[in-house]
């Protein structure tokens, strides 16, 4: 048997939600480990706030869905202790003060360690006087991001977390993630549409579709599984025998993706540029209608 902390942080098997007629999930399985960061990327409507909403116990479901091996739905107090769940960084309430949102967040959470709250601040310029509305968007974050980083929590939940800021704030807040969350004990569980900035962040990617899980893969992977090669356009390439995934027209070049990893790098070296494709070029290439992956 696993000892608790060998034991997922979140274990779904078989996972569906319906609104009606509409599956917004369909038998979804999902493993989260700790030491993961994990981003779950699909596209609009594809089922990602529904499956975050069921780990976070705020929906009912089908299957059997486990955090730190409790039923969420049932038990979300016990839950709550070792995860946090933020929807929009910059969804703070704009009448408090920062200090009355410290206070608060103290009264609400039992691991939220005030002391350390403060020394993150102090290593900004927010003051406890400032009210959140008076704050620009991207201190609005940093205030965010520090009120969950003073909270002691396992596992972290972020659906959307950066929408609306600019790309500075939004790499200062996934920089800090890893820094100042981010251990080898913890984990982090991430939905974006931003696929190519929290690329470099994640340590394993869950690919999700009108509800079905369609690629779970671990980063260091990425390689082995997939290869892109770029040609310039009028050049015939040979490709007999290859799993071709996706072809895209561009101005002066075509890009192709195929499965397979370093056979297929090297059989391809000679045709043109061969790279590992980003996850954005997967997630066009897995998502477009007609796609062989
Ligand atoms: N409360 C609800 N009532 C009815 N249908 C819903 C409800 N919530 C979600 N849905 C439907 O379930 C499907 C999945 O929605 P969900 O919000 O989980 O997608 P998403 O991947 O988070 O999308 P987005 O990237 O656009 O935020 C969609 O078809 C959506 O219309």
């Amino acid at each position: 048997m696993q000892s608790p902390s060998q034991a997922p942080m979140i274990e779904i098997t078989g996972l569906s939600k319906s609104y009606g007629a509409k599956k917004a999930l369909d038998a979804v399985d999902l493993t989260v480990g700790r030491g993961e960061i994990v981003g779950l990327i699909g596209p609009n409507g594809a089922g990602k706030s529904t499956l975050l909403a069921a780990v976070m116990g705020l929906l009912a479901y089908s299957g059997s869905l486990q955090v730190f091996g409790r039923d969420p739905f049932h038990q979300r107090a016990a839950m709550l202790e070792h995860m946090s769940y933020i929807a929009d960084v910059a969804s703070l309430p704009g009448w408090m003060k920062v200090r009355d949102l410290f206070i608060f967040v103290d009264a609400m959470h039992p691991r939220f360690d005030r002391d350390k709250a403060m020394s993150l601040l102090s290593a900004t310029n927010i003051t406890l006087n400032d009210r959140v509305d008076t704050l620009s968007k991207g201190m609005k974050t940093r205030l965010h991001l520090i009120t969950i980083l003073a909270i002691d929590t396992d596992l972290l939940v972020l659906d959307e977390p950066t929408i609306g800021l600019d790309v500075l704030v939004r790499r200062d807040f996934q920089d800090r993630l890893v820094q100042d969350f981010y251990n080898q004990q913890r984990s982090i569980l991430i939905t974006t549409h931003q696929v190519d900035e929290i690329e470099n962040i994640l340590t394993r990617v869950v690919f999700i579709n009108q509800g079905r899980i369609t690629l779970d893969l671990e980063m260091a992977e990425l390689r082995d599984r997939f290869t892109k090669l770029l040609v310039t356009t009028g050049e015939t390439p040979v490709l007999d025998g290859l799993e071709l995934v996706h072809r895209r027209e561009l101005p002066g070049r075509v890009e192709l993706i195929f499965k397979g990893g370093e056979g297929v790098n090297s059989r391809l070296a000679t045709q043109g540029e061969v790279v590992t494709p980003s996850l954005e070029d997967l997630f066009v290439a897995i998502n477009t209608p007609g796609s062989q992956a």
